[in-house]
């Protein structure tokens, strides 16, 4: 039994916790790695974020040609050169992971730290002022270790659905599709969520036959219903999507994948060469065992924590026990990860001066395209909120730049409280949406109300962000 000051669990967003502060603590850092081939630098660097836009850039590229005839300029895609592609992407990324770890694992500044490689579970509650856990290393062997502080960053994985057969087909997730060898001549994606919508774009883009299956009557629920019924429109316009379907069996054979279900009670069958699932991820919570040591759980299984990043335990503070990240947020983005662990940090540091971690509006953005970003609100949550709204809609055809892409489909919708001014929220369907949100996001951020930004400011003429002047302009 090893005691530390600190286990620090995860080497996504919890890798920013050590540094010249905590040098005076014994630090233990357990990482289990994540994908079948157990990465350093959690999912972010290694599976998510960073690669993603990477392929979707690329992906953008090859699409040029299918939407440039509009413009009288023909072009065509001659070739995608998949190997390529992927091997120029994990060429970068593979060795930022690899020099992560080796400088946790052997450089002068983590003299007070230990990396152990494997996974920590929890071995029962809290005694004597210390914290319980059991590590299975990689490779073999099992540590057991105490420690004063544990910081939970375990992040989440991708979930599958209960459909029979499913993990007997070896599905593609978001963990494995991105380094296949090569690329399937058709793919069926179950869930139409936020991966599903990106990697969509990305495979279809790439010359894959791309089926969307979607349990709902649209894509991506979680947006605002009419952003969400505009990219369903969109993306049926290019690719095959099929709503409605709850899926009841799968099965494998020489020629592909087949998912049995139903639509409105009649039995469909889909079939494509793969099966790529993006149905959720899920905290990885069980694989602490946080129960265990009688951590508080949500149904999803998240970890349960205070607005200062304390953990929980039967409603209480567990003493001494942080969490952070996809393992205990609602909101499983990047972004918020980060700041957690910015907001962790200090008030690990300065527990007298504890900071609050929900004080900003947490605003996303979707890859996919067209782009969908929003921050706030929905319209539909801002009128079930009791109080008036008002909506101002400004589709990219009204202003100059719109016109140059000959964009017909693309809007932004802001929402304001009738009575204070005050934001809501936004919503924004198109190109460059991802950037332009920002514009509100920094706003609602600071307090600011349309007219403060509206009339006050030069906005570049002809430029994208005269869409978000325009929409301010009806509001004020
Ligand atoms: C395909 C994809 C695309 C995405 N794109 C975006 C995007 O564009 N923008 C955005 O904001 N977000 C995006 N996300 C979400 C983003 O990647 C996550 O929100 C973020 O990486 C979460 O960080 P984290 O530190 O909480 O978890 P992770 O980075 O997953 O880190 C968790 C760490 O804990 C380790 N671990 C887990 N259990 C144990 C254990 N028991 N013992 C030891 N170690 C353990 C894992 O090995 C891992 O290192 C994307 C996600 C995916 C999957
Ligand atoms: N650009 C970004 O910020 C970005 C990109 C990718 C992922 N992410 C993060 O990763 C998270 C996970 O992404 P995701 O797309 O897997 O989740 P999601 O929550 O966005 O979508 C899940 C989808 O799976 C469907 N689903 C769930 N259970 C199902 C079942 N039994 N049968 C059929 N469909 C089912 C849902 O209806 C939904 O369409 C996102 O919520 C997001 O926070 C962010």
């Amino acid at each position: 039994m090893t005691h530390y000051d600190i286990a620090l669990i995860g080497s996504g967003s919890a890798n920013s916790l050590p540094g010249e502060d905590l040098s005076g603590s014994r630090i233990v850092q357990i990482d289990r790695g994540v994908g079948p081939d157990h990465l350093f630098g959690g999912t972010c660097l290694n599976l998510g974020c960073i690669p993603t836009k990477m392929f979707v850039h690329t992906a953008n590229l090859a699409r040029t040609p299918a939407i440039s005839g509009r413009f009288g300029v023909d072009e065509s895609l001659r070739r995608v050169r998949w190997r390529e592609i992927r091997d120029r992407i994990f060429g970068r990324i593979d060795p930022i992971s690899a020099g992560g770890e080796s400088y946790r694992a052997g450089h002068e500044d983590n003299e007070n730290l230990t990396l152990l490689r494997g996974t920590a579970r929890f071995t029962g509650p809290r005694q004597g002022g210390v914290h319980h856990l059991r590590v299975d290393v990689a490779g073999g062997g099992t540590e057991e270790i105490t420690a004063t502080t544990v910081v939970l960053g375990a992040g989440s994985r991708p979930s599958l659905p209960p459909v029979e057969g499913l993990a007997e087909v070896r599905p593609l997730t978001s963990d494995t599709i991105m380094r296949i060898e090569e690329l399937p001549a058709s793919i069926m994606i179950l869930g139409s969520g936020v991966i599903a919508a990106e990697f969509a774009h990305i495979l279809d883009a790439l010359g894959v036959e791309v089926t969307i299956i979607a349990r709902g009557d649209r894509l991506l629920r979680g947006a605002d219903a009419d952003v969400s019924r505009r990219l369903t429109e969109v993306l049926s316009d290019r690719l095959r999507v099929v709503t409605g379907f709850s899926a009841v069996s799968a099965a494998r054979d020489a020629e592909g994948v087949s998912l049995r279900g139903r639509i409105g009670g009649e039995e469909t069958t889909i079939r494509a060469q793969e099966l790529l699932v993006a149905a959720g991820r899920r905290p990885n919570s069980d694989l602490l065992d946080a129960a265990v040591a009688g951590i508080d759980l949500a149904e999803d299984g998240r970890v349960e924590v205070d607005a200062h990043q304390r953990v929980l335990a039967d409603g209480e503070i567990l003493p001494g026990a942080w969490a952070l990240g996809d393992l205990s947020s609602p909101h499983q983005l990047k972004h918020v990860a980060n700041h957690e662990l910015k907001i962790l940090r200090h008030n690990l540091l300065h527990p007298e001066q504890l900071r609050r971690s929900d004080t900003m509006p947490i605003a996303y953005g979707v890859f996919s395209s067209p782009q969908v970003a929003a921050v706030g609100m929905t319209e539909q949550e801002a009128r079930e909120r009791g109080g008036a709204v008002r909506v101002a809609i400004q589709e990219y055809s009204s202003i100059a730049y719109g016109w140059a892409m000959e964009d017909t489909t693309s809007f932004a919708k802001i929402i304001v409280d009738a009575d204070t001014e005050e934001f809501l929220g936004a919503h924004i369907i198109g190109p460059e949406a991802t950037s332009l949100i920002q514009l509100i996001t920094q706003a609602m951020s600071t307090g600011q109300r349309p007219r403060d930004i509206a009339a006050t400011q030069y906005w570049i003429h002809p430029a994208m962000p005269e869409l978000i002047e325009n929409a301010l302009l009806q509001l004020v």
